[in-house]
Formats: structure tokens, C-alpha cells, sequence
């Protein structure tokens, strides 16, 4: 990309363009790698042979290729005995996910094992993800199974440059999703599965998601090509592998049942100003379900909403609220507990993959969450979308800077040229 002559976004994305018609989806700028989605099965691309024609090769040698990312950072880390990070970023649907799964499997590959590990960190990492995905993921309108969530997987090594463990660390969930959703998108994956679950969904009084709030926003609720009772399968088995026990699988569909519950209730305004009560017995049977479920006292959950608390030097006031304001304690309740929960699997699944505290070195890829760009965009997608550029913008700030003041890498007029080619890219995202 630094060589060609007029370097503006037109030039560019031509060149872009011309690549991928040849079957070229990776292309180099400098160390960064830009990949275009092929929206294909490219298995020779990805294999074993691939694999081991990059391994050890000087980065630029051969076609550009994430393996070639993987590997350069596996030897810095080795040569200089310092800890990298990979970044993957890009619009949603753009192929972050893939790209970290493969990047991943190369490092698993050069990296190997260490003694007496059964299963490669690579497994243990793939096996936890449906549960991810059935708790962190949705449908956009851009992608089917969009991750709402940041992850950072860090991948640990031990003296010999030997995986030694991992751990996933997870950001920013999007938790506004559990209450609010767009036309032609779902919420989380788990609601649906749940659903759709047959004698577990009847165990929960559930029906069919356009009989929740929380889903019927939307008048999406079937996957092309996906099954959601046979992905609640799945998730139940991944939290077989993860080792979450039966009681504590019960305990988590019935919070994600409770959820569902909490939505349908409904408030009309109260006799005193300023107040609420619930609605109707149909919000009535909702508010003790979800009570049931969460197991607490009915009258306390109902006060949880309908009142709210005012700290005060001389002691807690509590003042009755409005319906409107009551909905909004409802949500705000439903996200809490939902973002409470994916922490808890988190975490869960970081004790099952197996963390070294003592690594020498780390290799952290940054699967960064998706940007998506409508006619209107949410408040708290541009404010996720502001914070993640801005990161990105400070820290590709701080690599060129460090560049041409060593003139390193492939000295300072390079430096400027993937500089000048990485704002435009970023230009058109913004
Ligand atoms: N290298 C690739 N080869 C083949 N198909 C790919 C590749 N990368 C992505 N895809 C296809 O694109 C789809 C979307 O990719 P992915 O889920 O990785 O996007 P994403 O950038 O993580 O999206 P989001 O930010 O919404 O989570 C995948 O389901 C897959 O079918």
C-alpha cells in the first residue's frame, strides 16, 4: 500500500478492491495488516501447510497473511523476551472474531504446549465460546452473530516460549441491548435459546419471544439456519466443558428467565403524585414470577421500582416515583443483573481454561468491539464508537511517533505513509 503513488482514499480502497478480486484478501501497510472479508470457506487458506510456510519466515517475505502477524509477534516475543499485543478492529460483521480465532490457532500451533496439558489453550479458549456467544452475542443488522463485547484473550507462555495458560477478559458489554432493540435485530442469543428450549421454557412459565417486551421490540426472532433449541443444547453442554455444575446452570436460565419476566412489567400511576403501582394481573403474575425466580420477597422487588432511596446527611428519605421512572428502574435492574451474569461466566470460564500467574511473556489480541454506523445511532453506540477510536487513535499516535524518532521499522517516510493511509481508513469509519 506504501507504494502506491496517489495516496487517498479513492487510491486506496481501488487498491483494496483490485486485490480482493484476484483472491488477495489480506493486504500489508507497513505491520499493519488490512483484511477484507471473503464471506467464503477459504480452508487452503487457513491449513496446516499454510501454517508451517510462515513459521520462522521474516515478516514481508512472503504474501500478507495474519499468520505472518502471529508469527512476527511470537518472535518478538521470544527475541526480545517482552510481552506483544495484536489489534483487531473493524466494523461490525468485518471478520475481528475470525481473525483472532485464527491468529489464535497460529499461536497454538508455534507455540505448542506445554508438558501435561491435555487439551491445547486453543481447544479450551474454542470450546468456551458458544457460551460467550450464547451470552454475548446477537443479530445486527450487519451480522447474524455480532459479538456485543470486547474480549481480550491473552495467551500466556512459559520460559521456553511454551503456551502455559490464558485467560479471556471481557469489556463494555452492551448492556442496553437486554432491554432495548432496533428493527430487524435480536437481543441476546440466550433469550431466544431459553424460549425455545421446550420443558425448561414451561418449567419458567415461557412462551414464544413475541410474548416479552424484551424481545418483541424487534419482529426478529428466527436465525437463517440456526436452531434454537438445538443451541441451548449447546450452550448447556459448553457449561458442561466449563465445569458450571447442574444447580448452577438451573440458577442461571432462571435468571435469564427472570429477566424476561421483569420486562413485562408494566406500571400506571399511583393515587399519591408522583407514584406508581403495578399495572394489571397480568403484570401482577409477571412481577412474581420474576420474584420466584430471583428468589426474593415479592413487595421488596415491586419497592425496588416503584421507590427509590435519597441519601441524606441527617438519613436515607425514601420517595415513591413516578411510572415512567419506575420502567426506567425496571431496566436499569434487568441490565444490572445481566451484565452481573456474564462477569460470573467470565470468570467461570477463566478458572476452567486455566490461568498462569507466573507467565514470562504474554500475547494479548484485542478483539475489539464492532462499530456500526445507521442513519440514527444510539447515544451509547456513539459513545462506545468515540472511546474505542480515540483509543485507537492515541495509541497509533504514539507508534508512529516512537518510529520516526528511532527511524525504525522501515524509517520515518514509511512511517508517514501508513500513518497517512491508516487516517484514511479510520476517517471513513468515523
Ligand atoms: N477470514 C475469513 N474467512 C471466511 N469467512 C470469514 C472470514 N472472516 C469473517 N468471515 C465471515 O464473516 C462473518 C462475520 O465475521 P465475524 O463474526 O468475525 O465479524 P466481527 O467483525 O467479529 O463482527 P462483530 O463486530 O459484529 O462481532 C463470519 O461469520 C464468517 O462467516
Amino acid at each position: 500500500m506504501t507504494k502506491l503513488v496517489y495516496l487517498h482514499e479513492p487510491g486506496v480502497l481501488c487498491n483494496l478492491a483490485l486485490r480482493y478480486r484476484l483472491n488477495e484478501i489480506y493486504t500489508y501497510t507497513g505491520r499493519i495488516l488490512i483484511a477484507v472479508n471473503p464471506f467464503a470457506k477459504l480452508p487452503h487458506m487457513y491449513d496446516m501447510h499454510m501454517m508451517e510456510q510462515y513459521r520462522g519466515v521474516q515478516f514481508g517475505e512472503l504474501s500478507p497473511h495474519v499468520f505472518a502477524i502471529a508469527d512476527a509477534s511470537y518472535r518478538a516475543m521470544v527475541s526480545e523476551n517482552c510481552s506483544q499485543s495484536i489489534l483487531v478492529s473493524g466494523e461490525s460483521g468485518a471478520g475481528k472474531t475470525e481473525t483472532t480465532k485464527l491468529i489464535m490457532r497460529y499461536l497454538t500451533f508455534v507455540g505448542g504446549r506445554a508438558i501435561g496439558d491435555i487439551r491445547s489453550v486453543e481447544q479450551q479458549v474454542l470450546e468456551s465460546n458458544p457460551l460467550l456467544e450464547a451470552f454475548g452475542n446477537a443479530r445486527t443488522v450487519r451480522n447474524d452473530n455480532s459479538s456485543r463485547f470486547g474480549k481480550f484473550v491473552e495467551i500466556q507462555f512459559n520460559k521456553s516460549g511454551r503456551i502455559s495458560g490464558a485467560a479471556v477478559r471481557t469489556y463494555l458489554l452492551e448492556r442496553s441491548r437486554v432491554v432495548q432493540i432496533s428493527e430487524s435485530e435480536r437481543n441476546y442469543h440466550c433469550f431466544y435459546q431459553l424460549c425455545a428450549s421446550g420443558k425448561d421454557a414451561d418449567k419458567y412459565k415461557l412462551a414464544h419471544p413475541q410474548n416479552f417486551y424484551y424481545l418483541n421490540q424487534s419482529h426478529m426472532y428466527e436465525l437463517e439456519g440456526v436452531n434454537d433449541a438445538e443451541e441451548y443444547l449447546k450452550t448447556r453442554r459448553a457449561m458442561d466443558i466449563v465445569g458450571i455444575c447442574f444447580s448452577d446452570q438451573e440458577a442461571i436460565f432462571r435468571i435469564v428467565a427472570a429477566i424476561l419476566h421483569l420486562g413485562n412489567i408494566e406500571f400506571s400511576p399511583g393515587k399519591e403524585f408522583d407514584s406508581s403501582v403495578i399495572k394489571d394481573e397480568k403484570c401482577k403474575f409477571h412481577l412474581q414470577m420474576a420474584a420466584d425466580l430471583l428468589m426474593v420477597d415479592v413487595n421488596l422487588l415491586l419497592s425496588t421500582m416503584c421507590y427509590r432511596t435519597i441519601k441524606t446527611p441527617e438519613g436515607n428519605i425514601i420517595k415513591a416515583v413516578d411510572s415512567s421512572a419506575a420502567v426506567i428502574g425496571r431496566d436499569t435492574l434487568a441490565k444490572t443483573v445481566y451484565a452481573r451474569l456474564f462477569d460470573w461466566l467470565v470468570d467461570n470460564i477463566n478458572k476452567s481454561i486455566g490461568q498462569d500467574m507466573e507467565s514470562r511473556s504474554q500475547i494479548g489480541v484485542l478483539d475489539i468491539y464492532g462499530f456500526e454506523c445507521f442513519k440514527y445511532n444510539s447515544c451509547a453506540s456513539i459513545l462506545l464508537m468515540k472511546s474505542f477510536n480515540n483509543i485507537l487513535i492515541s495509541m497509533f499516535s504514539r507508534w508512529s511517533r516512537r518510529n520516526i524518532k528511532q527511524k525504525k521499522l522501515i524509517g520515518a517516510t514509511s512511517t508517514l505513509l501508513i500513518t497517512k493511509i491508516y487516517w484514511i481508513l479510520l476517517k471513513r469509519n468515523q
